[in-house]
């Protein structure tokens, strides 16, 4: 298959999972990435401000700020470079993309990624060994082709697939390793 037809196969899939089964993959997700912050004591994270029908991220600040952890947020910049700024509680966003995507201003105190502890990359499309699909910006690709901080990916069981469904090309970059949801809270 095409990545693009991935793409548009596992964004389906995504919008047509029922909310209930959605709220138990999430609360897991939170729960395994809390347990990744405590074992490795993670003070500052590169995380996204998910939209439908990513993860719903925003769920995950206000935990997350509890356990002390600092969140950065990614600014698209011209020629498709992220930047990472502070996000705080009811810090001002800007909203981009056909109001899809919440990113933080210019103005907001940036880090450089290298610096975090850990970055959650978003993305569509999962194989095992962390290589990737995303929207098709090439932004992740772009960062990660340059930077050094540890990478994971936090996904629904939808969009793992079998390391043949699409052939890698030479740009991509694949994220260390993935937090897959699952049904129970079993522990790891
Ligand atoms: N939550 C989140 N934030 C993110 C990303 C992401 O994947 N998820 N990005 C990761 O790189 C960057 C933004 N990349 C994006 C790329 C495309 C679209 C988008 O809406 N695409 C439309 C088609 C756009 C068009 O061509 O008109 C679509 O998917 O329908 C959104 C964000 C930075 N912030
Ligand atoms: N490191 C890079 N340098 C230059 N161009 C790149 C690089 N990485 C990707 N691209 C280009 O960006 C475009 C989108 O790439 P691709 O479809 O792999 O994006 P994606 O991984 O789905 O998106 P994203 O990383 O934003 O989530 C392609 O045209 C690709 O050639």
């Amino acid at each position: 298959m095409t990545k693009q037809s991935i793409r548009q196969d596992t964004l389906n899939a995504l919008d047509q999972m029922p909310q209930a089964l959605r709220q138990v993959y999430e609360d897991n997700l939170l729960h395994q990435l809390l347990n990744k912050i405590q074992r490795e004591s993670i003070k500052t994270i590169g995380f996204y401000y998910g939209f439908h029908p990513e993860i719903m991220t925003p769920h995950f600040f206000d935990t997350l700020w509890q356990e002390g952890v600092q969140i950065y947020l990614p600014r698209m910049q011209p020629k498709r470079q992220l930047t990472f700024h502070r996000y705080q509680d009811q810090d001002p966003l800007d909203v981009a993309f056909k109001d899809r995507v919440y990113q933080p201003y210019n103005e907001a105190k940036s880090i450089d990624p290298s610096q975090l502890d850990l970055l959650i990359v978003p993305g569509v499309a999962f194989k095992l060994d962390g290589h990737r699909i995303g929207h098709g910006g090439g932004y992740y690709d772009r960062l990660l082709e340059k930077s050094t901080m540890p990478t994971i990916a936090l996904v629904f069981p939808q969009q793992v697939y079998k390391a043949d469904a699409w052939n890698v090309q030479a740009h991509d970059c694949a994220v260390e390793s993935l937090l897959i949801a699952r049904k129970e809270n079993e522990e790891d």
